[in-house]
């Protein structure tokens, strides 16, 4: 091995029963003033796996880092549980060398290692001391082995056959022209720490979807990033079930070093990977480029330097992320975009994206500046009070305008005006009250409204259990609960609207679930003393509603709302369908914590300052655009006119 020496060292280990610690070298190396390496012992099962992990050496043990001396470590598979062994690797490209140092000689080779002649494969670089990179790539390495040692590739080969293809990540970036973003679901990360680590990636990656991001990106290293492959995995079922038109791409963003990572993340759903130029040598990013394709993901290539840029372009990459922070030394320059997308080729189709340090409207103007196509956001979405609303002003969208609800609606010619108006939500009263209507009735203003705005072919809504928390016991963040299914709602009723809403007063769970599935109805409203938990057994998700009093304080009608139930509240003065406006003031208290539907006394003259005070997502009505106790086709019209251009204003 040219330009490296490596002496044989007098080694002794102690027996150590502690599973999967790290302890300090129990020697010093020679001419190393401070080795920063450590022994590691694992145990699985009777097995004990012991390890010397060489990080990095100082001193004239090994060649200095212009040699491009690479130290590696493996694990040596000892059969008697009783005795620690190690094995050394120390790589000089383009072979290594295999040192074993235990108190029995050593013992036999792993399967298919050859001493003294093994091919470089995966590194970590040498660099004294490593960086924050250099130490989380040693810990994937080791991750991967051991995830091998669990569930072999064949295994995760033949999972992957079974799935449905990788949604196509160039189609949705170009899709999402002209900026596209990419949301990440981020716990937390080595620079900031812990960031946000009770958000259930599920209900956030829902709420980045609806809110328009084109690709969830998911941090799946656990060590530093508290993420999981489980996470990636929730993710793309919630995202499948939401049904959601045109789909969003998920991404695996880890630090991939071996093709068995990229069946992991294919196995779990992902559409495509993150390749970052700074841990793979040229030769490794071309083989893990191709192996990524050969599962149909389009990788993102990360670049942080000009030198990374002229690898990315030369090994073909598609889709190029400038990431503005160093991974060695974690400092941001937003500059950095600019200078490399400054190298991408005249008239490329090549994807541009700019990834870390974006965290407002002005970051974003500045980046499509400098012709990135889109935008990987992570800790500011991640510390959002609503995710949504982030993601519309990153890409300069006005405030999503209130939708509207018609309620009490009784003949097919009243639902029609609604329907061809911009009606969000139609309303049916199945309770007792001068507006009840037959279910004969009820499924002609269904019909009406899907034949004046037919619903595309697929289309469906979510059912209310999208996206809740799968762990026991544990009720939904209310807010962010509400504020999901509000996404997903004003999704459905743009792509399939105007969904049906059959309003009920404490009628059986039987007469509710058979009426809806009668009738065809979207929703089930629950205008009565319902409570909260017989959401579980209707079988259509459900709004409740939250009579308003005289007194009603926002403080004790927040702490009333309850997550993961009803998908949306409407706040009513008591009652219902009465005309009667309560303070709105109130309301606008509550809206600041959780999003609800403005009901009560709505009228086409006071919708406007009603939505200007409260800010509600939705307006709901009923005698307001009735005179003499039947609807108002006029009325019907310019409620939702005045709906449309107060919210719009
Ligand atoms: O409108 C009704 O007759 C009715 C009967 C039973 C329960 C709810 C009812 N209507 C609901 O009342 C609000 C708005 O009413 P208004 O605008 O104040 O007249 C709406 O949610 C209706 O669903």
């Amino acid at each position: 091995m040219t330009g490296v020496t490596t002496k044989m060292m007098n080694l002794k280990f102690s027996k150590t029963n502690e599973p999967n610690r790290e302890r300090p070298l129990p020697f010093h190396m020679p001419g190393s003033a401070t080795p920063s390496s450590y022994l590691s012992t694992r145990t699985t099962g009777t097995n004990k796996y012991s390890y010397l992990q060489v990080l990095s050496i100082g001193g004239a043990t090994i060649s200095p880092p212009h040699l491009a001396t690479r130290c590696f470590h493996r694990r040596v598979h000892l059969p008697s549980a009783d005795l620690d062994s190690v094995l050394l690797l120390f790589i000089h490209s383009p072979h290594a060398s295999v040192h074993y140092f235990s108190p029995r000689g050593s013992p036999p080779l792993p399967p298919n290692h050859r001493q003294d002649k093994m091919p470089l494969h995966n590194s970590v670089p040498y660099r004294n001391p490593m960086s924050m990179l250099d130490k989380i790539v040693a810990q994937r390495l080791l991750d991967v082995e051991e995830a091998q040692s669990h569930t072999p590739a064949h295994v995760l080969q033949e999972k992957i056959t079974r799935l449905a293809p990788a949604a196509d990540f160039v189609a949705a970036l170009r899709q999402a022209s002209p900026c596209c973003v990419l949301a990440e679901f981020k716990r937390a990360s080595p620079s900031k720490g812990d960031i946000a680590v009770g958000l259930d990636a599920a209900q956030q990656a829902l709420s980045y979807a609806v809110a328009g991001a084109c690709t969830v990106s998911v941090l799946t290293e656990p060590s530093w990033f508290k993420g999981s492959l489980s996470d990636l995995t929730r993710v793309k079922e919630t995202l499948v079930e939401a049904n959601l038109s045109p789909g969003v791409c998920v991404l695996r963003k880890d630090f991939l070093v071996d093709e068995y990572q990229l069946l992991e993340a294919r196995a779990a759903g992902a559409d495509t990977a993150l390749l970052i130029v700074a841990i793979l040598q040229p030769d490794r990013l071309t083989a893990m480029m191709h192996a990524a394709r050969q599962l149909g993901m389009e990788p993102l290539v990360e670049v942080n330097t000009r030198e990374e840029m002229e690898v990315a372009l030369a090994a073909g990459a598609k889709v190029i992320g400038v990431n503005n922070r160093n991974l060695h030394t974690f400092v941001v320059d937003m500059g950095t975009t600019g200078t490399i997308a400054a190298m991408l080729p005249e008239g490329t189709d090549i994807q541009l994206l700019a990834l870390s340090g974006v965290a407002t409207r002005a970051d974003v103007e500045q980046l499509l500046a400098v012709k990135a196509n889109g935008v990987l956001v992570g800790e500011s979405l991640m510390r959002a009070e609503s995710p949504a609303a982030a993601i519309r002003s990153l890409v300069g969208a006005p405030p999503a305008p209130s939708l509207c609800k018609i309620c009490g609606l009784r003949d097919a010619e009243a639902a029609a005006v609604a329907v061809d108006a911009g009606a969000d939500f139609l309303g049916m009263i199945f309770a007792p009250s001068k507006r009840q209507v037959t279910e004969e009735e009820a499924k002609r203003i269904v019909r009406v409204a899907r034949e004046r705005r037919p619903r595309p072919a697929g289309w469906k809504l979510p059912n209310r259990t999208i996206a809740l928390a799968q762990r026991e016991g544990e009720e939904a963040d209310c807010s962010r609960w509400l504020q999901t299914w509000q996404g997903l709602l004003m999704r459905a009723a743009a792509t399939g609207g105007p969904l049906t809403v059959g309003v009920f007063v404490n009628a059986t769970v039987e007469e509710m679930n058979g009426t809806a599935e009668r009738v065809g109805l979207d929703l089930i409203q629950l205008h009565g003393s319902e409570g909260w938990e017989i959401a579980k057994q209707l079988n259509r998700p459900c709004v409740r509603v939250v009579h308003m009093l005289p007194d009603s304080l926002a403080e004790q009608v927040s702490s009333e709302l309850r997550g993961g139930l009803a998908v949306a509240v409407l706040l009513d003065s008591k009652g219902g369908g009465t005309g009667t406006t309560f303070n709105w003031s109130v309301g606008r208290e509550v809206q600041a914590a959780a999003p609800f539907i403005l009901a009560g006394g709505l009228s086409p003259a006071n919708v406007a300052s009603a939505i200007e005070e409260v800010k509600p997502w939705c307006v709901d009505v009923s005698s307001g655009v009735e005179t003499d106790g039947t609807k108002d086709h006029a009325k019907i019209a310019a409620f939702i006119k005045n709906v449309k251009a107060a919210s719009t204003a």
